[in-house]
């Protein structure tokens, strides 16, 4: 048995920052990955999603070369193993660089294979037994694959197998209509192929408020992808041209026929495999480890970071119950997951940029609230870009001028939020962001415009 001061399972987004702040306190750390090091986001989730959108943007932008006075003499297209490669080689430089900075340090030993507690302070890897006082779960998640009728008899993909793909399917069907399903459809759809979504909800990213899921679809159903949502029906069989999916049983075209599948219905956390029931460490009824303000499970010694925790869902939430586990245990400090303001953004384009409460749970949160909101025809810099889709909005306390939440569907949106973002962590009110004054022309300057068309909501 080799004993180890910590041990880190999962070397996802917090567990190799963690096994740092170890090795540069002189203790010993075992960090444990049955993959491949960086986890989902660098591997199957943000970088090759992200590099891929990259692609897809270049061919939308030549596409539309003629807005901008730019002549191409032939019709665009797309060498899709050129895309993947491209995609590829940002994931594995990503990787290797946290391969190389994990096998460099001094006190840690990195350690390949699947983990298993055999007690609360005992793991299993292979044939080996390590044991530590302190064990850090950062296991993340997969792709949730629901018992859909018929899923055993036709082929499909999940994200970890598309962003490997090296061919533009001929009609891709997208079963999930959120952050996942929403980047590959229109990824794809500039890549060339034709999409469907298929989302049961009755509408698409139903977590943001109703005008955003409606700009948002207006969008996607501008460059060519059919959407249909209220699919409470879906099945799967054989067709002759791919796969038939079952969408509705009660109306519209009862089948859309597709040449490929994506499966984008939500993430399952890796936690049924790890024997924590030999740990006795509580799950939720989804499988979620149940973790304290400060991150720490029912057992002592034992902690759960990044999505398998069910806190957050983020490459950088995972990352901040990193910081958050360090500075309580390095430096002092009494950090608390609840006082994280969540923000996030889907990367469609134009993307999506959201901070704090929606209008819709800020008003069941019964508050009395104010709202404003702006087109994006109305900032220079996203006329100058011909890129004026979408609006801005802001959400309000009307009694104490706190900002409550906001939502940028726009050029820029991605970045522009961390204005809003930045006020709210400093607990500024509404007046101090209307009083900055913001760079122009940049997408961020509208904010102050937005809070002066607030009206009560
Ligand atoms: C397609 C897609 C796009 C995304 N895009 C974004 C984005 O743009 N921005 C964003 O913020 N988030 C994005 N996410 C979410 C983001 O990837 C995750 O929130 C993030 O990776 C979670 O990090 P984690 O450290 O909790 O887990 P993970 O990154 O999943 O890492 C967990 C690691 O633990 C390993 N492991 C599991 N069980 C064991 C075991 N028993 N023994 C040893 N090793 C084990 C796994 O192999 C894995 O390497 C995206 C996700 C997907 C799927
Ligand atoms: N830009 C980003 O930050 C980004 C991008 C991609 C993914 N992610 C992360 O990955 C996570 C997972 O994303 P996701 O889009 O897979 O999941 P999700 O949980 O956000 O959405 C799942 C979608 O599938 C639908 N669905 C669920 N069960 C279904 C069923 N049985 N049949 C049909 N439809 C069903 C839901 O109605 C929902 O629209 C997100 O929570 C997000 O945190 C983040």
């Amino acid at each position: 048995m080799r004993t180890f001061d910590a041990i880190i399972i999962g070397a996802g987004q917090a567990g190799p920052s963690l096994a740092g702040r170890f090795n540069d306190a002189g203790k010993t750390v075992a960090i444990i990955e049955r993959k491949h090091v960086g986890g989902t986001c660098v591997n199957t989730g943000c970088k090759p999603t992200k590099t891929l959108v990259a692609s897809a943007y270049a061919a939308h932008l030549a596409r539309r070369g003629a807005d901008y006075g730019v002549v191409l003499d032939s019709p665009v297209k797309i060498d899709m193993p050129a895309v993947m490669r491209r995609s590829h080689q940002v994931t594995l430089d990503s990787r290797h660089g946290n391969e190389s900075w994990l096998e460099g340090m001094p006190n840690c030993t990195l350690i390949r294979g699947h983990a298993r507690f055999e007690s609360k302070d005992t793991v299993r890897v292979g044939d080996e037994l390590l044991t530590a006082p302190q064990i850090f779960l950062n296991v993340g998640g997969r792709a949730a694959i629901p018992d859909f009728e018929g899923i055993g008899d036709v082929p499909y993909m999940t994200n970890s197998d598309i962003v490997m793909l090296d061919r533009v399917p001929e009609h891709l069907v997208i079963v999930g209509g959120s952050y996942i399903g929403l980047e590959f459809a229109q990824m794809y759809r500039r890549f060339g192929a034709q999409v469907t979504i298929v989302e049961k909800g009755p509408r698409l990213i139903g977590r943001e408020d109703e005008e955003i899921s409606e700009a948002v679809r207006g969008i996607l159903e501008a460059e060519g992808i059919k959407v249909r949502t209220g699919a409470e029906c879906i099945r799967f069989s054989k067709h002759r041209d791919g796969v038939a999916v079952g969408v509705n049983c009660t109306e519209g075209e009862p089948e859309v026929i597709g040449s490929d599948i994506l499966l984008a219905v939500g993430r399952s956390p890796n936690t049924d495999d790890l024997g924590l029931d030999k740990a006795g460490v509580e799950t939720d009824t989804r499988g979620y480890i149940k973790v304290g303000d400060d991150l720490a499970t029912n057992v002592e010694g034992i902690w759960a970071m990044g999505d398998c925790n069910g806190r957050g869902a983020f490459t950088h939430t995972a990352y901040n119950d990193f910081e958050i586990v360090a500075a309580n245990l390095f430096d002092g400090e009494s950090r608390k997951v609840s006082d994280r303001l969540l923000g996030y953004a889907l990367y469609i384009d134009p993307p999506l940029g959201r901070v704090g409460m929606s209008e819709t749970e800020a008003k069941k949160a019964g508050k009395k609230i104010l709202v404003g909101r702006r087109p994006m025809t109305q900032v220079g810099r996203a006329v100058e870009k011909g890129e004026t889709q979408g609006f801005m909005k802001i959400v309000a306390d009307a009694e104490t001028k706190q900002i409550l939440g906001a939502a940028i569907l726009g050029t820029g949106g991605d970045e522009s939020i961390h204005g809003v973002l930045d006020m709210m962590n400093a607990g500024a009110t509404f007046d101090e962001l209307r009083w900055a004054v913001p760079i122009h022309p940049t997408v961020s300057e509208l904010w102050p415009t937005v809070i002066l068309s607030m009206q009560p909501g």
